[in-house]
């Protein structure tokens, strides 16, 4: 396999921004250089297949930097010749634990708000791209890893794991361009409303027969090999028909959501720095420890 691993830039956060002149600094906005820190990437030039491996342990919990790292790379991709990615995790247990609510606690405002505004900018990327999308889910993935995979194309789980979006358990409600991305796959509304309101979480076996993810593997190596077959299904000459139509599918989303970005973040600020919110967040870290 004629495979490269690619050094990427990396982001520049300024925290000290304004929340307005923030969301509006970011939009569109990746970040600037450096090299990779929580992320490996591989690229196949023969198939024209990169494998983006998320690597933050213990649990690839997302903040501002990680985010920035994977949405660069996603950028990057979309200027080489790759035709798809496969997004998938160092860990053997953890997909990914959504953002890293170690720093969602009890942090400064400006903080909250880099998290946020690489939260909405990872979504949009990754939501928006053209290249073939899909998430090899060879662990827990939960709240933000929840949205990784639900933004990709095709899921390919692994048996015995936990997926699914939990954010009103956490104190937080689901954003409008999650319910979205979580309708694109679930399109049943009272399934869906039913699921995030909950905060439904499903084990592979019943994500599969509720079509949550597309396939389950018996292994990482099986799951890999069929994400392959996945993207390799597109013929060639289709790729760019592929990607208009997929874009077009998308776009009532992606123009909702920059409707309302601003709007978004202030959401996210107000509620997240609630006292009952950050009083509730303590006590899940704390039992999050217990657990160990
Ligand atoms: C206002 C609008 C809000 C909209 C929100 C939209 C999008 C995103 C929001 C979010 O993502 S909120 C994040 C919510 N995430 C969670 O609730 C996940 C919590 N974690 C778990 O449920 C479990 O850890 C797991 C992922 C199911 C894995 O379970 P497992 O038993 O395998 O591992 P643990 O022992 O529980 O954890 C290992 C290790 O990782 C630390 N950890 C886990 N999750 C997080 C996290 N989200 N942030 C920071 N750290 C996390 C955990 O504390 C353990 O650490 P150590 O004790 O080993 O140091």
């Amino acid at each position: 396999m004629a495979a490269r691993i690619m050094n990427l830039p990396k982001h520049g956060l300024c925290h000290l921004m304004r929340t307005s002149a923030l969301a509006r600094h970011y939009a569109g906005s990746t970040g600037s250089a450096s090299p990779p820190q929580f992320t490996t990437l591989s690229v196949d030039d023969k198939t024209g297949i990169a494998t983006l491996t998320l690597n933050r342990p213990p649990a690839n919990a997302l903040n501002a930097a990680f985010m920035g790292e994977i949405a660069r790379s996603i950028k990057e991709l979309e200027k080489s010749k790759c035709r798809g990615l496969i997004l998938t995790s160092s860990s053997e247990r953890i997909f990914c634990a959504g953002l890293d609510l170690k720093e969602c606690y009890q942090a400064e405002a400006s903080h909250l708000q880099g998290i946020w505004v690489a939260l909405q900018n990872l979504w949009h990327t990754l939501y928006s791209t053209p290249l073939i999308t899909v998430a090899l889910i060879n662990g827990h993935t939960v709240a933000g890893g929840g949205m990784l995979a639900l933004s990709s194309e095709y899921r390919i789980m692994l048996p015995n794991f936990k997926i699914g979006i939990n954010e009103t358990m956490v104190g937080l409600a689901v954003p409008m361009w999650l319910i979205d991305t979580y309708l694109n796959v679930i399109p049943n509304r009272r399934v869906a409303e039913w699921d995030l309101t909950a905060s439904r979480i499903y084990k592979s076996e019943h994500a599969l027969k509720a079509g949550l993810v597309d396939e389950l593997a018996a292994s990482k190596e099986q799951g890999l090999e069929r994400a392959v077959a996945f993207i390799s299904s597109y013929p060639k000459h289709s790729l760019v028909a592929r990607a208009i139509t997929k874009r077009q599918f998308r776009e009532k989303d992606l123009k909702n959501f920059e409707d309302n970005r601003q709007h978004d973040l202030e959401i996210f600020l107000s509620n997240i720095q609630k006292p009952n919110v950050q009083s509730y967040l303590g006590e899940y870290l704390e039992s999050l420890k217990k657990k160990a």
